[in-house]
């Protein structure tokens, strides 16, 4: 994506060809800042701490800290203690284990001296092919929200809820949700994007909302609690959103707050599409409420919120009593029957095992 006239994308090896740039997400929209990273630890720090992060994201930069690891130690016992530091970084999002598992598997039929070199060529094989799978789910979802623009008078806009940051922010490029959008835009086809706040941690607010504007998307920030509403209002045309994790059978995990929407969207029989490429599937799990590790994080996330003050400052303030304990579970999980569609890179699959079957058939 452009931020200004430069095309950023949001991880990228530094010119010492060693350490990795990102975008520093936590100062969004505020400030744009890029932070080089050269150690597992700082790799940790970044994942767990949310510098970076969306799954595809957190997927991409683990392969990067695998890589950093193969300079330092390129042993057997380095490459085992590399995928235990970085797996532990953050729970629920599959895409973490899949790149770590996906290092280990390409590296350790390798010589140790051959492992540095081929696992900094392999992490930025994965963040060129996010970049493929997430423009391939762009075009099959903007066959939805073509055919959905065909029903309207003209002029008329499609209206789209998202929830969180499924934006190029969250992967290495376009973004998952946000693809089909981005592609829509681009086809001049009008679209209007209804974006949720996504409290605790103001995703929607702070990156979703500022990757539209900075690519002139029309759009709208509403709080997490007005999606219903305008729902039964008739004002939401469709729902798309990302995911972290989805089962063999479609179950889909994602940010707190998705399933309300979904269920909202079936009240309401409003189209709930979720877009996902396949290393998002974690084909391991059938039931998502039964058998997915659901972050808790910091219930300062709940009771401090970040903004800018009136002086121009990055700053934190409470919201809530100081003695108040606060509960902050990170994602939650909608079960398949929810889910209209899953928009994957190679079509649009019925959210069940037969679906995702008949769509990745090797994996059956
Ligand atoms: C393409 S990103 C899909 C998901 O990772 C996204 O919707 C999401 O829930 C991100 O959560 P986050 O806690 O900000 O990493």
């Amino acid at each position: 994506m452009n931020v200004g006239e430069r095309h950023y994308r949001t991880i990228w090896l530094s010119d010492d060809k060693r350490s990795v740039e990102i975008i520093d997400q936590r100062w969004l929209p505020h400030e744009f800042r890029i932070e080089r990273i050269g150690t597992v630890a700082g790799i940790a720090t970044a994942i767990r701490d949310m510098w970076v992060r969306g799954a595809p994201l957190i997927g991409v930069t683990a392969a990067y800290g695998v890589a950093i690891q193969m300079t330092d130690d390129p042993s057997d016992e380095a490459l085992d203690a590399v995928w235990e530091t970085l797996h532990r970084t953050r729970p629920t999002a599959i895409n973490l284990r899949w790149a770590l598992d996906e290092m280990r598997r390409f590296l350790k039929p390798l010589a140790p001296e051959q492992r540095a070199e081929a696992a900094y060529r392999r992490a930025a094989e994965i963040a060129d092919e996010d970049v493929g799978l997430n423009r391939a789910i762009g075009e099959n979802g903007l066959a939805i929200i073509k055919a959905i623009a065909a029903r309207k008078k003209p002029g008329e806009t499609v209206n789209i809820l998202t929830h969180c940051n499924a934006g190029w922010l969250a992967t290495v490029d376009y973004g998952t949700a946000t693809a089909p959008i981005y592609l829509a835009t681009e086809a001049g086809i009008p679209v209007h994007v209804y974006v949720d706040e996504t409290r605790p941690r103001n995703q929607g607010a702070q990156l979703t909302a500022w990757e539209m504007a900075g690519q002139g998307v029309p759009h709208t920030l509403i709080v997490d609690n007005a999606g219903g509403h305008l729902m039964q209002h008739g004002d939401i045309d469709m729902v798309i959103v990302g995911t972290d994790r989805t089962t063999a059978n479609g179950d889909v995990c994602n940010k707190i707050g998705t399933y309300l929407k979904a269920l909202a969207a079936a009240d309401n029989d409003v189209p709930f599409y979720v877009a996902l490429p396949s290393p998002t599937i974690d084909w391991t799990v059938a039931d998502g409420l039964a058998e997915i590790p659901i972050e808790e994080r910091s219930g300062d996330e709940v009771s401090l919120v970040w903004g800018k003050t009136a002086d121009g400052k990055v700053a934190q303030v409470r919201v809530s009593p100081d003695a108040t304990p606060a509960a902050n579970p990170a994602f939650d999980v909608t079960p398949a029957r929810l889910v209209t569609g899953l928009i994957t890179e190679r079509g649009v699959a019925k959210a069940s095992r037969e679906g995702l079957k008949a769509m990745f058939p090797e994996r059956g």
